[in-house]
């Protein structure tokens, strides 16, 4: 078995995205600039604003984080993103999710210039990428697609289980696991909540993808001998010896399942910090004008 080190990965990436910003800082280019929007105060939302503006700044990315309380006002969040789409000095921005429940999540993202979507949410985005025309690919699947190719595991062919169709996650996912490119070419099931015998399915995944938020959902009896295993699950669950008073679990019951799998992916240190490194990749290419010219 062998594990799939997402945070080693994440840093290689984020290193080689740090070299090409030193030259065109050298070279008198634009500094790659993220913005991001915060609402609200959820513990796991802010952990990962204040890791995507500590990586920007390691990277040498200029950045600014714009709060709100959670009872921020659409109107005012929509005001503050019309700014944000208008403004030169940013090259790419993002919502963090999830948004207060008074809030229409959806208008929120069209409302984010297509050009300016390094999260790869606004429809334009995600059409294009279903069309195989270039778009910004939402960060966790797309950090997926770099473990399997860095790794340089087989899809081709294989029988990949998605479950979980979040917009963030699971659908993005299946859709360019099935692409004729690599990593993709994959045969893809989706499932889901209302999936008749889960196990049935899972039982016959060459590469299972789980992204539900369900701590443990998979079990070792639910995995095939020598099946790819990556997990996107980070659920916080108390924990009274942590100094945190939590700790992450994943989808996936990696002390059982591990020893059945080719491969497999931690929790933490697996697909979440991928998930940064690829928001940066993201902003880059924005700063380029490599995706819209
Ligand atoms: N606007 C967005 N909202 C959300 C996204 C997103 O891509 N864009 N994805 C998730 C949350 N997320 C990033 O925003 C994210 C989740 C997990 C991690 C991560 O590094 N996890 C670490 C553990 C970190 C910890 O201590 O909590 C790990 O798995 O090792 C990064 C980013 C939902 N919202
Ligand atoms: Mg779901």
């Amino acid at each position: 078995m062998t594990l799939l080190d997402g945070k080693k990965t994440s840093e290689t990436i984020q290193d080689e995205i740090a070299a090409e910003v030193a030259e065109i800082k050298a070279k008198g280019g634009k500094v790659p600039h993220l913005a991001a929007i915060l609402v609200g105060n959820d513990g796991g939302s802010v952990t990962y604003v204040n890791n995507k503006v500590l990586a920007c700044e390691r990277i040498g990315f200029g950045s600014s984080l714009v709060s709100y309380e959670d009872d921020v006002t659409e109107e005012v969040l929509l005001n503050k993103i019309q700014e944000l789409n208008e403004n030169a000095e940013v090259d790419g921005f993002i919502v963090q999710l999830p948004l207060p429940k008074h809030i229409d999540a959806n208008k929120v993202l069209e409302a984010i210039d297509p050009k300016k979507d390094v999260d790869g949410f606004h429809p334009t985005n995600v059409g294009r990428m279903v069309a195989g025309l270039p778009a910004y690919l939402p960060a966790t699947p797309a950090g997926i697609l770099q473990l399997l190719k860095r790794y340089e595991i087989e899809t081709k062919g294989k029988h990949c289980v998605v479950i979980g169709r979040s917009n963030i996650v699971g659908t993005p996912m299946s859709i360019l696991m099935s692409k004729c490119t690599y990593p993709g070419e994959s045969t893809v099931t989706i499932c889901h909540r209302n999936t008749v015998d889960l196990a049935h399915h899972t039982r016959q995944a060459d590469i299972l993808i789980v992204a539900v938020g369900r701590p443990g959902l998979v079990t070792a009896d639910m995995v095939k001998e020598g099946a790819v295993v990556i997990d996107v699950g980070t659920t916080r669950v108390p924990d009274a010896t942590r100094k945190s008073g939590f700790r992450l679990r994943g989808d996936v019951d990696f002390d059982n399942v591990a020893d059945k799998c080719s491969y497999i992916t931690p929790v933490p240190g697996g697909v979440g910090p991928l998930t940064i490194a690829m928001l940066m990749a993201n902003t880059l290419r924005a700063s380029k004008r490599e995706v819209y010219g």
